[in-house]
């Protein structure tokens, strides 16, 4: 795939100094990704000495395939991973990780549940300790990310990205008793980490860590999605004269809430901005704008409004059906058949979808790719992927269809469950709405099966139907 020669303010941005910490903010479709291989190449050739190295870091692992795809294969001192592998290696460097060291996602869950049973008979008649366990494992995420290690802190802390407190300050105590609880559990079997501390951990070794840095200059892509102790260790991972560049776009951010650039360990950096989009058409970026501009969209001032494209298409399709099934069968008869010169992909909000549409697919004799995380290769010839909305972050596709935005798959159940608030939900799910939407560089289709979900614009105006 061709990498586009950069225009403008994007030129600026390649050759900005080697030194020094740079922030890149721009709205989906307008070259971040594409600046940040660009960048991370010219890095490599011309400001790294015989032993040094450029890392490109981004949080999706579907996107590292991706990348090492567009990216320069040539180049010999540049490592394009995801933040965890980066994370691997530097422990296991400071021989601080063995093998499988790491709680996977079902036994932390397993631990949370196991360590909320143990203090509630400690504490039976608390009521903040009949929440559902679901709630505890998402406010122990949010601990850990923000790097939260003692309970004095906690209940000092203003809650960031929050749409309320809706955790009452004097009951944080017994969340943290649970955290407490999963640590001992989790570190009597052996574990030391998870995914959600490991930041933590390499942010800390780094403190002390006086050797010569492995990377001299770091990239990083998709930086919305970074949690604040994952951006403070990168600063820290290289040496003193080395750079960082951080693309991001806080429009797009799924997995934390925003940070101020001092807690992220990026000190006074520059900010750049782009606001031209080269991916979508008019009709699809006038979707993506009325997502970002209704009312529960959380507001940030370090949202970039985007410059219209100049390229026209058809406007969105907003389709009604009577089933689920009528909706896929639709889809393959009507826009895979007989496209098969398209790169085609259908997302969807749960990776258990994912697998039943790519066996429907199948029945017809077509392989569709599935985007995960175990993905190796990235195949961008025409035809079919699958994935969920989180796996198609950076990407881009012809044509994009998001069936099943109905009411009761959108917000995801799941989500107001462990959020305990239908609000906060519909703040976080509105956004992968957004990075669906704007993964389509031409065509899109949005369908549904009885009542459309409320993350979808009303105006009749932006769609066909
Ligand atoms: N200067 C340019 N001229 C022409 N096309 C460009 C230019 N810059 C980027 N593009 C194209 O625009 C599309 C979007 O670029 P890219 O994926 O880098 O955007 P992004 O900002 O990372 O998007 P997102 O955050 O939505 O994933 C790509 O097809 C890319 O090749």
């Amino acid at each position: 795939m061709p990498i586009p020669n950069p225009i403008g303010i994007q030129t600026r941005v390649l050759y900005l100094p080697e030194i020094g910490h740079f922030v890149i903010l721009g709205t989906a479709g307008s070259g971040k990704t594409t600046l940040a291989i660009l960048r991370a190449a010219y890095l490599a050739k011309t400001h790294c000495r015989s032993n040094e190295k450029v890392l490109l870091v981004t949080f999706n692992r579907t996107l590292v395939t991706y990348l090492q795809t567009l990216g320069e294969q040539g180049i010999r001192n540049l490592d394009i991973w995801n933040y965890h592998k980066f994370a691997r290696g530097y422990l296991s460097r400071r021989n601080k990780m063995g093998w499988n060291e790491i709680a996977s996602s079902g036994a932390k869950i397993r631990f949370i549940n196991e360590a909320l049973e143990n203090v509630r008979k400690i504490y039976p008649d608390n009521s903040t300790l009949e929440r559902p366990a679901e709630v505890f494992v998402e406010e122990i995420h949010w601990l850990q990310k923000t790097g939260i290690t003692s309970l004095k802190e906690y209940e000092a802390v203003e809650r960031i990205g929050r749409a309320g407190t809706w955790i009452a300050r004097a009951n944080r105590k017994y969340f943290y008793y649970v955290f407490n609880e999963y640590m001992r559990l989790r570190g009597q079997s052996g574990l030391r980490y998870d995914f959600e501390d490991l930041a933590g951990y390499v942010d800390e070794e780094f403190e002390s860590d006086t050797s010569p840095r492995y990377y001299r200059h770091i990239i990083i892509d998709e930086g919305q999605d970074f949690s604040p102790a994952m951006l403070r260790s990168l600063a820290k991972a290289i040496p003193t004269d080395g750079s960082i560049t951080y693309f991001g776009d806080v429009a797009q951010q799924i997995y934390g809430s925003r940070v101020s650039w001092r807690t992220a360990g990026l000190n006074n950096p520059q900010i750049y901005r782009f606001a031209q989009n080269y991916r979508n058409t008019k009709e699809i970026a006038a979707l993506g704008l009325a997502i970002s501009e209704q009312p529960f969209f959380p507001e940030d001032t370090d949202l970039v409004e985007p410059s219209f494209p100049r390229a026209s298409g058809p406007k969105p399709a907003l389709i009604s059906f009577s089933s689920e099934e009528e909706e896929l069968d639709y889809y393959i008869a009507n826009v895979i058949i007989p496209n098969r010169t398209r790169t085609i992909v259908i997302l969807v909000r749960s990776v258990e979808t994912v697998d039943y549409i790519i066996n429907k697919i199948r029945q017809k004799r077509i392989t569709p790719q599935k985007l995960s995380k175990e993905m190796s290769v990235w195949n961008s010839r025409p035809g079919v992927s699958v994935g969920t909305y989180h796996s198609a972050k950076g990407l881009e596709f012809d044509t994009v269809i998001l069936p099943f935005c109905t009411a009761n798959r959108l917000p995801s159940p799941e989500r107001v469950t462990a959020l305990d608030n239908f609000e906060e939900a519909l703040n976080e799910e509105v956004k992968l709405l957004y990075v669906g939407v704007t993964r389509a560089k031409s065509e899109l289709y949005i369908s549904y099966t009885g009542e459309v979900t409320v993350l979808l614009p009303t105006d009749p105006e932006l769609y066909q139907m």
